[in-house]
């Protein structure tokens, strides 16, 4: 199918010339084209411009299209989500109210709540239940205007389980049409059976999940909660490197809670992203900027937690290419409104309206190891595009908490209309 967007206010295309995550000034030159214009063809983007360019230079394809008016709204990539715990049994909302109540969220875990809570649910679930409940999650996500999620493990931290939290993102990514990008994060917690022996879980975790993770195909990325009271960074850095020796790109949940030299560990073995960061120290950013490690921030997990957020500002002033995620997870934050977390981004971060849409779209891409394909609208790129009814993009962080998603376009397929799956 041929599709021609054309008349946006303004079309937000996020183009660049580097094969790789935007850094500093990079992440504010977001490439718009005022009356712009994107022929589709088939899954794929053929061209931008404006609506004369486009006209001009491919009359035979624009005779064939399905022509979308997209007067007065801001046109743009498909939003990325590159940190979530998609798959998961239960809700904590007993513990919101405990946190409400004073309780900090390390309370809570070493009371065997928190993920140890999650983890009851998720291997008490059937496979049915838990692809069902994330079937619907997916269909919020993609209402949101988010087309590619990365969905982490972590919630059985026992092989059953793990794997088959890992084949229902596998499924999804089979069966929903947003994309579902696979972590696997055995090592999100200590179970209860291993709290008084915490060495030799890591040992299951290196000799027998991942080698099964690999075998199987069943994620491309390994990721591990490196945390004061969950594993240190000796138990981290062995976990990591395990995961590259069998085609794992490693990831890490880094200085969350307590500042433990996870920034530091992620730049050393050479982690695609550092999550979290919320108190990431001055060299472990230094390190980043220094590997390119992308820093994968989560400012609703601050919110949330009633935490100072990380110093994103900071990071991208020293040359860190920064995302931002939701986090979306039972415990820490469980929302998928990657547009209200766009706002927090700016009010409690300090980024600016613009860079918030450089780290939601090609750098979360690039967190996931997908910049080649998808976070930016140009030639040959997927044809996930966002309509959104705002007259410019400022509006979209300014009237926050709200949402704008009109029109969804996912692999060149129209799939939200006037805010409606169109499966509806
Ligand atoms: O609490 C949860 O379920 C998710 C989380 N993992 C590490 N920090 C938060
Ligand atoms: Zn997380």
């Amino acid at each position: 199918m041929i599709i021609l967007i054309e008349n946006a206010n303004q079309l937000i295309t996020l183009q660049g010339t580097k094969k790789k995550a935007r850094i500093k000034e990079e992440m504010s030159n977001i490439q718009i084209i005022e009356n712009g214009s994107v022929l589709i063809s088939g899954d794929r983007i053929i061209a931008t411009g404006t609506k004369a360019s486009i006209r001009a230079d491919y009359p035979e394809l624009v005779s064939q299209a399905k022509i979308i008016d997209a007067t007065g709204k801001v046109v743009m990539p498909g939003l990325v989500d590159a940190h979530t715990h998609l798959v998961f049994g239960g809700t904590r909302e007993n513990e919101f109210q405990m946190r409400l109540n004073g309780a900090t969220y390390m309370d809570i875990m070493n009371a065997g709540g928190g993920i140890h809570a999650t983890t009851k649910k998720t291997r008490e679930a059937t496979f049915e239940h838990l692809y069902e409940k994330t079937y619907e999650h997916l269909n919020n996500f993609l209402k949101h205007g988010i087309t590619t999620v990365e969905s982490k493990s972590g919630y059985g931290l026992d092989w059953t389980t793990e794997e088959k939290q890992l084949q229902v993102a596998k499924k999804l990514q089979e069966n929903h049409v947003v994309d579902v990008v696979s972590t696997f994060m055995g090592a999100h917690a200590v179970p209860a059976e291993y709290k008084n022996n915490p060495d030799a879980f890591v040992d299951i975790i290196i000799n027998d999940m991942i080698p099964r993770v690999a075998e199987g195909n069943l994620a491309e990325f390994n990721d591990v909660f490196c945390e004061k009271g969950v594993f240190t960074p000796e138990q981290s850095r062995r976990i990591l490197l395990a995961g590259k020796e069998h085609g794992l790109i490693p990831k890490i949940h880094a200085d969350e809670i307590e500042p433990y030299e996870g920034a530091e560990l992620a730049a050393e073995v050479g982690a695609i992203s550092a999550e979290h960061l919320l108190v990431a120290s001055d060299k472990g950013i230094r390190d980043m900027a220094e590997a390119g490690t992308v820093a994968v921030l989560l400012p609703g997990t601050a919110f949330f937690l009633k935490a100072d957020s990380a110093r994103g500002r900071l990071m991208i002033d020293e040359g860190v290419p920064v995302a931002i995620s939701t986090d979306f997870n039972p415990g820490s934050s469980p929302t998928i409104s990657l547009p209200f977390i766009m706002n927090l981004a700016c009010m409690n971060m300090g980024m600016t309206m613009e860079e918030v849409l450089t780290a939601t779209t090609i750098n979360a891409a690039y967190a996931i190891n997908r910049g080649h394909e998808i976070g930016s609208l140009e030639a040959s790129k997927k044809a996930d595009v966002l309509i959104l009814d705002v007259e410019n993009y400022q509006q979209l962080q300014y009237f926050y908490g709200m949402n704008h998603t009109h029109t969804v376009i996912k692999n060149g397929r129209v799939v939200v209309e006037n805010g409606v799956l169109c499966s509806e």
